[in-house]
């Protein structure tokens, strides 16, 4: 048996339902994965494979659409199983048509639905990747420690290991005393996608959004809507009805840019120096904040 064939049957037996592979379809755009979409014509599974040590990475996202789907609050798509097949870790999703335009209002309402689920702390049961980096989250009660620890200094570490730190160590150490102050508030443990940028959104022909691709933990709400503002925004219906639903205090203006740092750092470990000016700026401009 190849290793669609294993996938196939695997599929089979978690639908209780039977599926023979009619069309196979690769998916070009993820930079972390391989993907694949497989149809019986019937029904069509979305496939995302990487090698077999990846196979935890498959399991929290997984488990990371699971609770966001149990919070009913926003579409995600359905996990149906995870594996291994031959030489490869796969992750079989519901498939979804991807191709309708994204209505900005709703799915601002529906991120403010999402980030009312909360927990008692910080974190999650699980780590999971952010990209492929591993992310901790080790249950806190205390946001500060919590991104001090498992978010920034994770990040910073390991941009020191990687070589760029005569360059970051010194204001890195300096942010990380700082932290109390420029995070000043004391969040809710809400549930987050965590990785939410504009390429892990979509919407159906109708317009419902649908958020896929999650790095799912309980923190501060404003680490969400932060990296939608990240690479580009998601525009001002977005925006508007988010804080309709859900006022955002000024100080978030600040805290953007500390939040982020988290995402262009990792961008910084995991694809190279050319995100090296702007993790420097970012921190200098948080350092000015604070003086
Ligand atoms: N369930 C799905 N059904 C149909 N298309 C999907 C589904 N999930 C994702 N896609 C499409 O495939 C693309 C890649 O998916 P995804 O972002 O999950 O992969 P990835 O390899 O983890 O990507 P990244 O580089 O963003 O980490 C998405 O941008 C989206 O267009």
């Amino acid at each position: 048996m190849n290793d669609r064939e294993t996938i196939a049957r695997r599929i089979a037996s978690a639908t209780g339902r039977p599926f023979r592979i009619q069309r196979e379809q690769s998916v070009v755009g993820g930079c972390i994965n391989r993907a694949v979409v497989l149809d019986d014509g019937a029904r069509a599974y979305f496939v995302k494979l990487n090698s077999a040590d990846r196979l935890a990475m498959f399991e929290a996202e997984s488990e990371g659409l699971t609770a966001l789907r149990e919070a009913n609050a926003i579409r995600v798509p359905e996990p149906v199983c995870t594996g291994i097949a031959g030489t490869q870790s796969y992750l079989a999703i519901e498939h979804l048509d991807l191709a309708g335009r994204l209505d900005g209002a709703q799915a601002g309402r529906r991120l403010a639905q999402l980030h009312r689920f909360t927990a008692p702390d910080f974190g999650w049961h699980r780590d999971n990747t952010i990209g492929s980096t591993p992310q901790h989250n080790a249950r806190a009660s205390d946001w500060v420690d919590f991104w001090r620890l498992h978010r920034l200094g994770f990040q910073l570490d390991l941009a020191a290991r990687n070589g760029y730190g005569r360059v970051l160590s010194d204001p890195g150490e300096r942010l990380m005393s700082v932290l109390d102050d420029l995070i000043g508030h004391r969040p809710a443990p809400s549930l987050l996608h965590g990785d939410l940028w504009g390429g892990n959104i979509g919407a159906t022909r109708e317009g419902e959004p649908i958020i896929f691709d999650p790095a799912v933990y309980y923190g501060d709400r404003e680490t969400d809507l932060a990296m939608t503002e990240l690479f580009g925004g998601f525009g001002a219906d977005f925006y508007t009805a988010y804080r309709e639903a859900w006022p955002v205090p000024p100080e978030y203006g600040t805290r953007k840019i500390l939040y982020n740092l988290y995402h262009v750092l990792n961008h910084l470990n995991l694809f190279g120096g050319g995100y090296l000016a702007q993790a420097k700026g970012m921190m200098d401009r948080l350092l000015a904040a604070v003086r």
